[in-house]
């Protein structure tokens, strides 16, 4: 393909992009692209130096573009030696907040970060504006999110004293699979947008530590690659304890979502997390504000109306994901992929018995960090709801919840309410900001060597050690020694069921739906 052809469709009517030396008809993805469509018209028709690849490259595997366009769209090879009659680069990438030094002043020095949230500002500073939106941002007002953060101080803890609380172990497991510790990281697309080792700097942190960790669908290193780099830290050292569990977004195509669940098994992930409460993306201002922004600096022209190719309507973005998914889908799912199955963004009672009905090994009660519906309830809130109305599911499945947990002590009281593990998304994206991997390791665990057995207290390793040393230290105040010893008599949730008006809830006049 000659760059003089390519360089004739550079607009929304037209859009061709080049990406690692391939030319790509992208026109009728512009409205569903999931990361709006100034990203794509900015690197219409540009066939210089500086084409689509650097800023594709930087948050997509080299694969998602062709997993996503049909052969059709795929024009073929660009002949290089065309190049010279690029259109001149105006479409400068952001620079990667990391790539500045850490530690420039004593302000932002890693030490100084003793909670998670402490990561935040310093990412703040330190990655585009463009990644900052992207992971901070929630559904509208951001409600929802606000509800995750509030439900954690609304329990408090029953403590017990004159137990010996020398040694302290805060093993646990997910999926039948050990891990060290009761947290896992949770699925966040494109990682490459807060340093460029991506999903796999979160990957060998967790195989360090003893963790699990659930790439997204969306990745911005190939899964394959992930899993080598997990497999190599764990073997360098990891305890071995640690497993890749794979978060699938269904796609709209069957073929397509079969072909990602073969390549998860391939890659040798050990769990499958299904989304569920994304039939779309959900309604997010700052980024559309931040969207809106681009386009108006790019030139981009409103939408006419009508013209379908042109229209960006955030609310009807499915991003080829799909939206008639339903518990139907389940069964072949489960055929192709024979391995244990969480449903993630389970946010009612009733949805939680039918996923016990339909034989799934986990729930995940998730309002996908506030992103998605409005309003949503927090996970503590549909636990309370499960617990009450269906506590025959905790018995049945293993229960998994994520939601604004950012101390270690928000981790333990899920935990005392029958929560097997507990799914951190945004602040391991501003450590990984902030500071790289390092902030990473940080944010778990100390950089020491350090017996997991034994409770270390004002030792030097604790000033560098965030959610572990947090964890020992609500366990031995709390007077627990094990995570089996956490048990809902050490939690006083009077204030949240009194929110929730949860003495009112009885058996609604929903339909009994059949599997
Ligand atoms: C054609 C295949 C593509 C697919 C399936 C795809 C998919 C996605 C998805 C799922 C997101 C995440 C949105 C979210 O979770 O909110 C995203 C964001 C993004 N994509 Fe793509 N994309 C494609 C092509 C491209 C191309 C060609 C470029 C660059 C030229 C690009 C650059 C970006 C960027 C920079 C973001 C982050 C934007 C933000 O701030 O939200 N993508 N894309
Ligand atoms: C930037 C960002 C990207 C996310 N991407 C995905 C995703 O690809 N798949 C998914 O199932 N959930 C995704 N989530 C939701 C998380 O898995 C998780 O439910 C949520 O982040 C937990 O809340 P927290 O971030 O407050 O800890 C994302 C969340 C954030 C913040």
């Amino acid at each position: 393909m000659d760059a003089r052809e390519v360089a004739k469709h550079g607009s929304a009517e037209s859009c061709w992009v080049v990406i690692h030396g391939e030319v790509y008809d992208v026109t009728s993805y512009i409205s569903q692209h999931p990361g709006g469509a100034t990203v794509l018209l900015r690197w219409a028709g540009k066939t210089n130096l500086k084409d689509a690849t650097a800023e594709y490259a930087k948050v997509h595997s080299p694969s998602t573009v062709r997993e996503t366009l049909s052969k059709a769209k795929q024009l073929g090879p660009l002949d290089e030696t065309t190049r010279e009659y690029m259109r001149p680069d105006d479409g400068a990438a952001p620079k990667h907040g990391s790539e500045v030094a850490a530690g420039e002043d004593t302000a932002s020095h890693i030490n100084l970060c003793v909670r998670i949230d402490d990561f935040t500002e310093i990412a703040r500073k330190r990655v585009s504006e463009q990644a900052f939106v992207y992971i901070s941002s929630a559904a509208d007002t951001q409600q929802s999110h606000q509800d995750n953060l509030a439900q954690w101080s609304k329990v408090t803890f029953v403590p017990r004293v004159l137990r010996d609380v020398s040694r302290v172990d805060l093993s646990t497991s997910m999926f039948g699979q050990r891990c060290a510790m009761p947290f896992f990281i949770a699925a966040t697309a494109l990682v490459g947008l807060t340093h460029p080792d991506g999903e796999a700097g979160l990957a060998r942190a967790a195989a360090a530590r003893g963790l699990h960790y659930s790439p997204s669908t969306y990745t911005s290193v190939p899964h394959a690659t992930i899993a080598k780099c997990h497999r190599q830290a764990a073997a360098a050292d990891g305890s071995g304890d640690s497993s890749l569990f794979f978060q699938l977004y269904v796609q709209a195509s069957k073929d397509n979502t079969l072909a990602r669940i073969r390549a998860a098994k391939e890659s040798g992930y050990r769990g499958l997390m299904i989304t569920v409460d994304t039939p779309c993306v959900g309604n997010r201002d700052e980024d559309r504000r931040l969207k809106a922004r681009e386009e108006l600096e790019l030139g981009v022209p409103e939408p006419r109306s009508g013209d379908k190719e042109a229209k960006v309507v955030p609310g009807s973005n499915s991003g080829g994901l799909s939206r008639s998914l339903s518990w139907g889908d389940l069964a072949w799912i489960r055929e192709a992929w024979a391995g244990p199955i969480a449903l993630k963004g389970i946010q009612s009672e009733e949805d939680a018995r039918l996923a016990m009905e339909a034989g799934v090994e986990a729930i995940y009660l998730s309002n996908h960090g506030g992103r998605q519906l409005h309003s949503a309830p927090p996970c503590l809130a549909t636990l309370l709801r499960i617990r009450r109305r269906y506590p025959e599911v905790l018995e049945r499945c293993e229960v998994f919840v994520d939601g604004a947990a950012t101390r270690g002590g928000d981790i333990l009281k899920a935990i005392c309410l029958g929560a097997r593990a507990v799914g951190i998304g945004r602040p391991f994206l501003y450590a990984m900001g902030a500071y790289g991997p390092q902030g990473v390791h940080k944010a778990i665990d100390s950089e020491f060597h350090h017996d997991p057995l034994i409770l270390h207290s004002h030792t030097s390793a604790d000033l560098h050690a965030v959610l572990r040393h947090e964890m020992e230290t609500t366990m031995a105040l709390l007077g627990a020694t094990s995570i089996t010893e956490l048990k809902d008599n050490m939690v006083n949730v009077a204030r949240l069921e009194r929110d929730l008006d949860l003495h009112s809830v009885r058996c609604s006049n929903e339909r009994p739906y059949k599997l």
